[in-house]
């Protein structure tokens, strides 16, 4: 298993915040002034913003890959991943293969982790200069408005890179079950971007030789009932800085929402479902093609949300840049060129703002309008 003296990759860490956990286990009718959120970042009473109508793509992955098997150039699936994409850097997955008990004993040991007494979570608190454990990320100054969330987040793969300290910490059932996790949601992972390869009509061995041997991070997150959800959010709106992200909507109440033609769109929880989303390693990949999406986790009064992203990303020495491939068939290279430990250094630094650290990437030309649709 892994190597004892490992500490983990590390990006530098964020300010130490209180749980809000333990806050909202207070007696208390209003939150504290760092979790109000100034009027443009309020999350609107959803009357006023109704997108209900509309859903994210679901893809039914046991009929992508059959065909794929079929070694068709051409399938609808392949063609309805394609769109989900593009147009809508989300979408939803059935029969996507990882195990329903699998997926519930994951679901009961995370729900364990977070109800276990403050004092036992604090033993795997995050520690000076590093990001992973119990805490919080992206708080950058003393006067930014808070996420009303409590995470843990630990690096997961390669095995070599996995925190010894806070994987030997870990609850043994708990650490048994995010491990078995881990190895099946990165198969899932890279079958997925096989299938994006072959989508985007890019160099199968070029997508391979980028995120066959990939990092992969997992943040667990849990919401707990807010007193006053209409002032607060559960987490920033951004867009993830990874290739894919797949998400686990471990309880039923709704929360994430997506920035859609410019409104909120809610990814509601589906049985068995997991959502798969572009992250901007992935839009930079595919030369814009695919889109990596704004989203942000709202809150409630009554209900605890609990999710798990696992984050997926070619390897630590990789340069990141547009496949050669696509660049050549477009003719023009819309993002520069960087190795992901100066990606990811720039994006742990910030507080969370959107699509910003994406623009960075960008050549100056592109930054007002994607040229491809
Ligand atoms: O909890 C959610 O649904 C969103 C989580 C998320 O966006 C993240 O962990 O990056
Ligand atoms: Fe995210």
């Amino acid at each position: 298993m892994e190597n004892h003296k490992n500490e983990g990759i590390n990006f530098g860490r964020s300010l130490i915040v209180p749980s809000v956990q333990e806050l909202a286990k207070q007696p208390i009718t209003k939150i504290p002034p760092r979790y109000v959120r100034q009027h443009h970042q309020k999350p609107l009473p959803v009357s006023s913003d109704d997108t209900s109508n509309i859903s994210v793509p679901v893809i039914d992955l046991h009929s992508l890959f059959a065909t794929a098997s079929e070694s068709l150039t051409y399938s609808s699936e392949l063609n309805k991943l394609h769109s989900a994409a593009k147009e809508w850097g989300f979408f939803q997955v059935i029969n996507h293969g990882v195990s329903e008990s699998l997926l519930e004993d994951f679901k009961r040991e995370v729900l364990k982790f977070f109800k276990l007494p403050i004092e036992e979570k604090q033993k795997l608190c995050q520690k000076e200069d590093s990001q992973e454990g119990f805490g919080q990320l992206f708080v950058a100054s003393e006067d930014q408005k808070l996420d009303w969330c409590d995470m843990f987040y630990v690096n997961s793969l390669p095995h070599k890179f996995r925190n010894s300290q806070i994987f030997q910490k870990l609850p043994p059932i708990l650490r048994e079950k995010l491990d078995a996790y881990s190895t099946e949601i990165k198969k899932l992972t890279v079958a997925i971007l096989g299938q994006m390869a072959k989508a985007l009509g890019m160099g199968n061995e070029e997508m391979s030789a980028l995120f066959d041997d990939g990092t992969q991070f997992i943040r667990m997150n849990y919401y707990p009932p807010c007193p006053e959800p209409e002032l607060a959010l559960g987490f920033s709106p951004h867009s993830d800085a990874t290739g894919l992200t797949i998400l686990y909507q471990l309880t039923e109440t709704p929360g994430l929402q997506i920035r859609k033609d410019g409104k909120w769109v809610s990814v509601k929880p589906l049985p068995n479902a997991l959502v798969v989303n572009i992250g901007d390693i992935m839009d930079i990949v595919s030369n814009g093609v695919y889109k990596s999406i704004e989203h942000r986790g709202i809150v409630q009064s009554h209900n605890e949300r609990v999710s798990v992203a696992t984050f997926y990303s070619s390897s630590m020495g990789t340069e990141i840049g547009p496949a050669q491939s696509l660049v050549a068939k477009h003719n023009v290279a819309k993002f520069r060129r960087v190795t992901l430990e100066e990606y990811y250094k720039d994006f742990f630094a910030r507080k969370l703002e959107g699509k910003s650290n994406l623009e960075f990437m960008k050549i100056e030309e592109f930054n007002e309008k994607a040229i491809y649709s």
